[in-house]
């Protein structure tokens, strides 16, 4: 199969301080992966230099079997920014916000036409918030912004989204509802691909798990990655993996955390469980 997008031996980093070095990454069509390691480990600017919104020091991005250039966005591609980074008292409704992205990186019109507005509406409905449509963006929880801006990524049906810590300033059922979301547009035949610090979500969700630290460290399914040895080389710290039938659940080795966990692990799955379905 073609890969969708290749990142080969890609270096990065600020003023002359390097984040990354010489990292390779294949992306497939229909691919739904994450993205895991400590804050700080260079996530998001992996994510930003495949937009094209960083600049690599080195290395090349082939999009569809096509070298981009330095510093330019891959067309059919759709990004979710940290929630934290947007200006939330910008006085737009939800509506408005998706429809910038019908404008690319221009300002909104004062005349969006009707097929704009339609588009929207049909987006916002797809990620199930066509209710808060008129609404401004700052008077939404922090779940409807996220899926705000998911609907505002989707314009122009790109062929992968890329979404920067979706989970990181939600509670765990509002993680839940947005992971169960991407993984029925990703069934439509989207990609996507997510960074994230949230392992239990990616364990439980995610076919597809890279771990990353200043680089690639590995990649592959949940059960195979998710032991000890990965994850304390990954985020530098002792973890504690447990396996109850087909579930995973990773703690951090806090002994009293260890200690609960080593005894109530029946009911934490089945809580777990009910939350997931
Ligand atoms: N614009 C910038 N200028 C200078 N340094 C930056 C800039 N953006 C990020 N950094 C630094 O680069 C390193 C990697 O940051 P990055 O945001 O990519 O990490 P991350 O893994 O996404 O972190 P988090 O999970 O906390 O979002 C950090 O040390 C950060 O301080």
């Amino acid at each position: 199969m073609e890969p969708i997008l290749e990142v080969r031996n890609l270096t990065c980093g600020y003023q002359r301080l390097p984040v990354f070095t010489g990292v390779n990454l294949t992306l497939y069509p229909g691919q739904l992966s994450g993205l895991v390691g400590p804050s700080g480990c260079g996530k998001s600017t992996l994510i930003k230099a495949i937009l094209g919104l960083v600049r690599p020091w080195e290395g090349e991005i082939w999009f569809r079997g096509k070298q981009l250039k330095p510093g330019v966005a891959p067309p059919k591609v759709g990004y979710v920014p940290q929630v934290e980074t947007v200006d939330w008292s910008f006085p737009v409704t939800a509506e408005e916000v998706v429809m910038m992205g019908c404008y690319q990186n221009q300002k909104i019109l004062p005349w969006q036409s009707k097929r704009e507005r339609n588009i929207a509406r049909q987006l916002l409905n797809r990620v199930g918030i066509e209710h808060v449509a008129h609404q401004p963006i700052g008077n939404l929880s922090g779940g409807q912004q996220q899926r705000v801006f998911l609907a505002r990524a989707l314009v122009g049906e790109p062929d992968i989204v890329f979404l920067d810590e979706p989970t990181s300033s939600s509670d765990l059922q509002i993680q839940h509802e947005l992971l169960h979301l991407l993984a029925d547009l990703n069934q439509q035949g989207l990609s996507i691909f997510l960074s994230t610090h949230d392992l239990n979500s990616v364990a439980t969700h995610l076919p597809w798990v890279i771990c990353f630290n200043h680089g690639l460290i590995c990649q592959g399914e949940p059960i195979d990655i998710f032991t000890s040895a990965i994850l304390e080389k990954t985020f530098g710290t002792e973890m504690v993996v447990f396996h109850h039938q087909d579930r995973i659940l990773i703690a951090s080795s806090g002994t009293s955390l260890r200690h609960q966990m080593q005894h109530n692990l029946p009911a934490i799955l089945r809580k777990t469980a009910s939350k997931t379905k």
